[in-house]
């Protein structure tokens, strides 16, 4: 469950490519068309809400070129595709629009996903920590929203996708050894992570490193990655690296709430479930 058009890649690509080449029936819900994002290419800058406004139905090609990439069969928007507006970072005007996501009924957001939860009834289900990983109104109120819906459905598991500090802070320092990251790398501590503890979950994807950068690349308008993919950057031009493992915290259990967890991390989603 994702707030725009790039987050399923930029954050849990890696997991949705692995699970949907074992398997698993994915299903992906976005809550926004992203109609608020820079672009980056020039020659896609006229797409813009300030110009043609075109940028969200630009997004919906780029999510499902991306989806493809990763293996994605059943890709939704929440309400259906439209009804929610991308917000804009905090502090924006764009969050007065009247569909902006956050503006809209909470209880009629978790009601929209409650309705596919009974429909699809997953095992899993991945969302953002109660910070949306990085602060952004669309990812708390995505979080928000699956919290309550998976609540209503009763999902056996749910997960919140994180950044633990040393494999990001490792990340990083091998980047700044290369010659070849045409981005500025970041300082340990300049983008948002988690302490180590908290993790509970940590899913390889290194099997499905090609598949996340063909992903990446699908959403040229907010995505660089360059040749050879080590990383990747957003539109503030900060490399993030790209990592071999996604890193999950367990927000609630069918034995109860998290904490169940025995010693250690475990490496796979559906640890202990029929699949
Ligand atoms: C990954 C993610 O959530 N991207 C959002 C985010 O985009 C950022 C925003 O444009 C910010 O101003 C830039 O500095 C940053 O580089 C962007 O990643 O917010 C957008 C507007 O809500 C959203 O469309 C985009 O998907
Ligand atoms: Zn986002």
């Amino acid at each position: 469950m994702h707030a725009h058009p790039d987050d399923e890649t930029i954050a849990t690509g890696g997991t949705i490519a692995r699970y949907a080449a074992e398997g698993v029936r994915v299903t992906l819900v976005t809550c926004t068309l992203g109609e608020e994002g820079e672009i980056i290419p020039p020659e896609l800058a006229r797409l813009g809400p300030a110009e043609a406004d075109q940028l969200g139905g630009y997004r919906a090609g780029e999510l499902a070129a991306a989806g493809a990439a990763l293996g994605v069969t059943d890709q939704r928007y929440l309400g259906g595709i439209g009804r929610w507006r991308d917000s804009g970072m905090a502090g924006t005007p764009s969050i007065e629009h009247p569909r902006a996501f956050v503006q809209g009924s909470q209880p009629e957001q978790v009601a929209q996903l409650a309705e596919i939860l009974a429909e699809v009834r997953p095992q899993v289900v991945v969302t953002y920590d109660e910070f949306g990983g990085y602060g952004h109104p669309d990812h708390i109120r995505a979080h928000e929203i699956t919290m309550a819906a998976a609540d209503e459905c009763d999902v056996p598991r749910v997960f919140h996708v994180v950044q633990p500090a040393t494999a990001l802070a490792e990340g990083l320092a091998a980047l700044r050894d290369r010659p070849d990251v045409p981005f500025r790398v970041p300082a340990a501590g300049e983008l948002p992570a988690v302490p180590d503890a908290r993790v509970t979950t940590a899913v390889d994807i290194g099997a499905h490193l090609d598949a996340k950068v063909a992903a990446l690349r699908a959403h040229a308008t907010q995505v660089s990655v360059p040749e050879p993919a080590t990383c990747f950057a957003l539109s503030n031009g900060i490399a993030q690296p790209l990592l071999d493992t996604e890193y999950y915290v367990v927000a609630a259990r069918e034995r109860g709430r998290a904490g169940d967890i025995e010693q250690g991390v475990e490496r796979d989603l559906f640890a202990g479930l029929d699949r």
